[in-house]
Parts: structure tokens; sequence; C-alpha cells
């Protein structure tokens, strides 16, 4: 699992560990870190050009040690500083070792020709969002070189994920100890690049911000037993589709069908039925299931599916809610439930604007998860699944190619499937979602992809989880 603490968090395990030892030997670990990771992008550091952007706290005094590591390795380093008092023994250090500092000045400072990469220290965990107005120049004077950040690209709000002002935009964001929240949820997250975590020996505790990796993923997907039969793995139910909309009846069977659960059931239009029978002869119609998935394409006929999914929800059969259905649902929801909302439908169903969601998804998406007390999947580039307890789990496979009409549809049934195998509604929707971005990745391999490839590349994804 990769987990994501907050500044606060941080802060404690950090003063755990600098009572127990030398001064200096916590930061001296993280800036040595840093310098591997951008020697690591140098290749070699002799001869290289680097260009660090300090700012006032140990943020700063990371780039300046460093920096130093650099220089004293053959590096040209030079420094540019953003208060009157950056850290001192940073910077002695990196003077001491054949290193330049000097104070920013908008009109006069410009990177040396020849600039490699420049080194983001203004601020880290201690930072307030946004940029003042010298670290705003400074970022436009670097544009087009590569940037690496320090903790976290300067600017960025670390606890929310949020981007409320000016902000770094970073190649690669090198951190240390744990992830921060920021690390993972959007929008700060795409200004982080690539992320590279420095182990510090923190002691920390768990996180409520956390995104799953393979071993958790496949210590979490349902496999059959060696007794194992049709009904012991599950039963989901599809109510999706309509004649309007035949396709997203298809689509949630292709999802559902991906052999996660051991029957699928299609409830719906009886020219539909005929369809999905015709690609998936495997497929039964009304009955009892342990998981429903309604919602996608049913139009005029969404509040009466939803209505006959929510029955059986008093007796506790969970499901997944998308698409049409998401208008009709009224909170809190009494039985267990995955609703799936883009950005765009939680602002329909809140009144809340899509612009404002987007910015701030980690808190929408909490508090969309307590209001209806169902997990909530909120749809983006980074996946969030909010639990009403405030866990999230942040999915971070996926590819650009994934956004086309019909996946969400596929991620729906793939969902309803784990719930009937029996995982609990934030199991189901963060494996679920997790499954769906690697299978679009598989099945993308860097090319363009449509919603049935995504359904027919979960079974591969699945096979190499467990091997
Ligand atoms: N603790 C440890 O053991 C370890 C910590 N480590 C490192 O320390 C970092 C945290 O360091 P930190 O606490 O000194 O805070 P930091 O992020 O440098 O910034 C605070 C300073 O910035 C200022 N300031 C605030 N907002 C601003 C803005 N928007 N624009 C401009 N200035 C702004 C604020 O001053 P103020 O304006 O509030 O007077 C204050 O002076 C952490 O991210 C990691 O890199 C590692 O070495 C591992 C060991
Ligand atoms: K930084």
């Amino acid at each position: 699992m990769r987990h994501a603490h907050t500044v606060e968090q941080v802060r404690a395990a950090e003063d755990v560990l600098l009572a127990r030892m030398p001064e200096g030997a916590l930061m001296a670990r993280a800036a040595h870190g840093l310098a591997q990771a951008i020697i690591d992008l140098l290749g070699s550091p002799y001869g290289g050009r680097v260009l660090l952007l300090v700012g006032p706290g140990n943020n700063g005094g990371d780039a300046l040690f460093a920096g130093a590591v650099l220089a004293r390795r053959g590096c040209q380093v030079e420094a540019w500083t953003f208060a009157d008092r950056v850290h001192e023994e940073g910077e002695r250090a990196l003077r001491a070792a054949g290193g330049r500092s000097s104070r920013f000045d908008a009109a006069t400072s410009r990177p040396a020709p020849g600039t490699d990469l420049v080194v983001d220290g203004i601020v880290g965990i201690g930072g307030r969002p946004g940029l003042k107005p010298d670290a705003i120049a400074a970022r436009d004077q670097v544009t087009g070189l590569p940037v690496v950040a320090v903790d976290v690209p300067s600017g960025v709000d670390v606890d929310s994920g949020e981007t409320p002002g000016p902000h770094v935009t970073a190649d690669v964001t090198v951190t240390f100890g744990t992830h921060k929240v920021a690390h993972l949820v959007d929008p700060a997250a795409a200004a982080c690049g690539a992320v590279h975590l420095v182990d510090l020996g923190l002691a920390l505790p768990p996180a409520d911000v956390e995104a799953l990796q393979p071993v958790d993923v496949a210590a979490l997907l349902p496999r059959p037993g060696t007794q194992a039969h049709k009904y012991t793995r599950g039963v989901v139910g599809i109510r999706a589709g309509s004649s309007d909309y035949p396709g997203a009846g298809l689509l949630s069977v292709a999802g559902a069908s991906t052999g996660l659960c051991g029957m699928v059931r299609y409830v719906g239009d009886a020219a539909v039925a005929t369809r999905v029978r015709d690609v998936h002869p495997e497929v039964v119609g009304d009955g009892r299931v342990q998981a429903w998935v309604v919602g996608s394409g049913t139009g005029p006929h969404a509040a009466a599916e939803l209505a006959a999914v929510l029955r059986d929800g008093e007796s506790g059969v969970p499901c997944v809610i998308d698409a049409d259905a998401l208008a009709h649902v009224t909170a809190p929801l009494t039985s267990p439930a995955v609703l799936t909302p883009h950005a765009g439908e939680l602002a329909a169903m809140t009144g809340v604007d899509r612009a404002d969601i987007e910015a701030a998804p980690l808190a929408h998406a909490r508090r969309a998860a307590m209001t209806y007390d169902a997990v909530v999947l909120l749809k983006g580039r980074h996946t969030l699944v909010a639990a009403p307890d405030g866990r999230v789990r942040v999915t971070t496979t996926g590819t650009p190619w994934l956004a086309t009409a019909g996946a969400g549809d596929v991620l729906g049934g793939l969902i309803g499937a784990l719930l009937a195998a029996g995982l609990d509604p934030f199991d189901a929707a963060s494996v679920g979602s997790w499954v769906h971005g690697a299978a679009a990745t598989l099945a993308s391999d860097g090319g363009p992809i449509v919603a049935v490839d995504v359904a027919s590349a979960v079974p591969a994804v699945v096979r190499r989880l467990l091997a």
C-alpha cells in the first residue's frame, strides 16, 4: 500500500526521530537521497549544471545540501535565494563545495546557458499554498528546463491536493519519509511528475489516504476455492441499457462478465437482452443476485430501475449506482452502495459547480460519501474512492486513452462483479477501479482503445496479479 500522510503526521514522526539523531542527520539523509535522484537524472554529476531555487526553510536547506553533494562531484551549482535568510549551514556547505548563491532578482537573474535542471526548494511541507511574486518570476524564467521538486512542488496545498494559487510544475518530485496527500490527489498530483520516495525511517500511523499497489490488489481479489460453484462465487445483476442505448447494457455486462464472479444476470429491454446473449451466451435473466449494477443507459426508466435495486437493498444486497440513476439517489442511502459519478454528475447531484469539484475533488468526494452514507467513486485522472468514514483510496493506474465512451459502463459492471463476489463496497470500488485502469493500460499499450478492449483485458491483468 502507498500511504499518504498529513503534514501533522509527518511532523510528529520526524520529531520522534530528530530527538534520537544527531543534529542535521535527518536533513543530511534527505539531501543525499535528493542528490542521488538528481544524479540519476543527470547520468553523471561531473560537468552538469544545476540551478537551485532556495526558500527560507528546511526545504531550501535540503536543496542547498544536495547542491553541495553535487558540487563536490564536479557539478556546477548555482542557487537563487528567495529570502533574506536561507538555511545558513546549507548555504555554507554549498559555497564550501564550490557552488554559488545569490538573491534572486527578477530584472537580472537568468539561468546560465547549458543549465541541465532546476531544483525547486522554495517551500515544502511548511509552505502555504501559492507563490510570492519573485518565486513566480523565477519559475517563469526557467520555463522549459526540467524541474526536480524537493518534497512537493512549491505552491500546492500539501494536505488537500488543491492548487488554489500559482505553483511549480515538476517533472520529478523527490519526497521524504512518506508520500503526502498532494502526491496522490489531483490537481496537485499532476504537478508532481514522477514521485520518488527517499526512506527516512519514520514510524508513521495509519493514513486516511492511500493507493493500492499490485500486491494489495492481488490479496483482495476474489478467487474461487476448490469447492466453489457458480453460486458460491456470487451472482451480479445488471439493470442497464435500453432500446435507445443498447450499448450501455452490452458494456456493463462486458465489465461484469470478466470471470470475477460466478454468474451474470441481465434484467432489461428484451431486444437488448437478446443482443447481450448473442455476445455473452453465459448471461441469464432475472433472479436472485448478490449485487446489482444500475443506471447506465436506462434513461426514463432510471428511477424505476433504481427503486427495484434499492428494494433488494433492504435485505442487504449491495449495488453500484451509475449514470442516469445517480440523479434519482436521495441521501442518505440505507443499503450498501457504490456511487460512481464523474465531476459533472456529482455537480448535478450536489448543486456544487463542476469546476469547484475538479479543483477540490478530495473534499467533495469525502463530503458526498458522508452525505450519501455510501462509497463514492469520483472519476478522474486519479479516480478517488471515498468511504463514509473518511478513508480514501486513489487509483493511480490507467492511461489517458481510457477517456473513451462506455469505459464507465465497463467499470460499473466490474465493481458489481466484485461486490457479488463478496468484497465490501470500499474494496470492490477501489480494486475494480485499479484493475480497470491496469486493463486499459495493458490493452492500450500506448495506442487507442475502446471500452470493450478494457473489459477484454481484465482476465490478463488478473492472471498477472495472481501469478
Ligand atoms: N523536519 C525535518 O526533520 C525534515 C524536513 N525536511 C525538509 O523540510 C521541509 C519543511 O521545512 P520547514 O518546516 O522549514 O518549512 P518549508 O517548507 O521550508 O517552508 C517554510 C518557510 O517558508 C515560508 N513560507 C511559507 N509559505 C510560503 C510561500 N507560499 N511562499 C514563500 N515562503 C513561504 C515560511 O515563512 P513565513 O512566511 O511563514 O514567515 C517558512 O519560513 C520539508 O518539506 C522537507 O523538505 C527534510 O530535510 C527531512 C527532515
Ligand atoms: K519544493
